[in-house]
């Protein structure tokens, strides 16, 4: 008899795929009409990785072009006028290469501290509008002192980790794994997401506050793989790293994807409760 509720009790949590355990805990009972239901696996994707990549690619591309940009000495006039530098110039990009710009601002929501807004342009649906930074633990990594009072650990549909806590110990161990996986020149993340200034200006996919019943979700999570045929040059713009040097897989990335054409003005709202059938 206790076996069985034991086993309907653990059945039932294990379905709760996602994404921040605190919050779930305690609030699971107030938000029951936002929870997101898929039916498997597969089906939590809302765009094929191959979109996600090409979407990076385009800003990524665009980033290092800006780069080369400011650091070459034979540039006109002109052009240096072109080539702002800091926020100004990494939002310019995003602007001109995917049509849109976020920031992070004061939520809308009460007591919500902060969120991220669309501030310029038009999201199509569909669109990579984000990304989740932060160390990625695999599901037997130990991650206990990370995550003490931590409502940044973000759990995958895989039970994959990832610490997007820009302060604190987390951002130590962000530092140390990014400075360690470096291949000679090549930087292979991006540490920029720490500040508030990311060089990636997607890298603040974390502080997207969850939905309610009043405001609805108008972006989601995805799991994402880095291809290995990623360029190299590109990967330092990545704002994830394994915690562990030895994890064989390709490196894990969570996006947010728009799920309806988002203006200027508003906020991003995602759904931080997903179940799985
Ligand atoms: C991943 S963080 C999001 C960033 C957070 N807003 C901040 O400024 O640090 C998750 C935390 O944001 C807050 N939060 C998220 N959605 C909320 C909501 N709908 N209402 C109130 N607080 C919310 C909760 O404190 C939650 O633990």
């Amino acid at each position: 008899m206790f076996k069985s509720v034991l086993s309907r009790v653990q059945s039932k949590w294990k379905s709760y795929r996602h994404r921040f355990v605190p919050w779930i805990v305690l609030n699971l009972s107030k938000n029951e009409k936002t929870l997101r239901k898929v039916s498997g696996r597969s089906h939590d994707k809302l765009v094929p990785d191959d979109e996600v990549t090409n979407n990076l690619l385009r800003l990524f591309w665009f980033l290092h072009g800006r780069k080369s940009c400011q650091t070459s000495s034979v540039l006109s006039s002109n052009d240096h006028e072109e080539c702002r530098t800091g926020e100004a110039c990494v939002h310019d990009a995003m602007l001109r290469s995917l049509g849109f710009c976020i920031h992070r601002m004061p939520s809308t929501l009460p007591f919500a501290g902060t969120g991220v807004f669309v501030t310029r342009g038009v999201v199509p649906k569909g669109a990579t509008i984000a990304m989740y930074p932060g160390t990625i633990y695999q599901a037997y990594e130990p991650i206990l002192l990370q995550s003490i009072c931590n409502p940044f650990v973000f759990r995958c549909i895989d039970g994959v980790l990832v610490d997007g806590n820009d302060k604190g110990i987390s951002k130590m161990v962000f530092r140390s794994c990014s400075a360690r996986d470096r291949l000679g020149p090549f930087l292979t993340s991006d540490t920029s997401w720490l500040t508030a200034n990311p060089l990636n200006p997607l890298a603040v996919g974390q502080y997207v506050n969850n939905c309610s019943n009043e405001k609805s979700a108008n972006v989601c999570y995805q799991e994402y793989e880095v291809p290995s045929h990623f360029p190299l040059e590109l990967r330092q713009y990545l704002p994830n790293v394994n915690y562990s040097q030895e994890t064989q897989k390709p490196l894990r990335c969570v996006v947010l994807v728009s799920l309806r054409e988002i203006e200027a003005g508003e906020e991003l709202f995602s759904n931080y409760f997903t179940i799985v059938h």
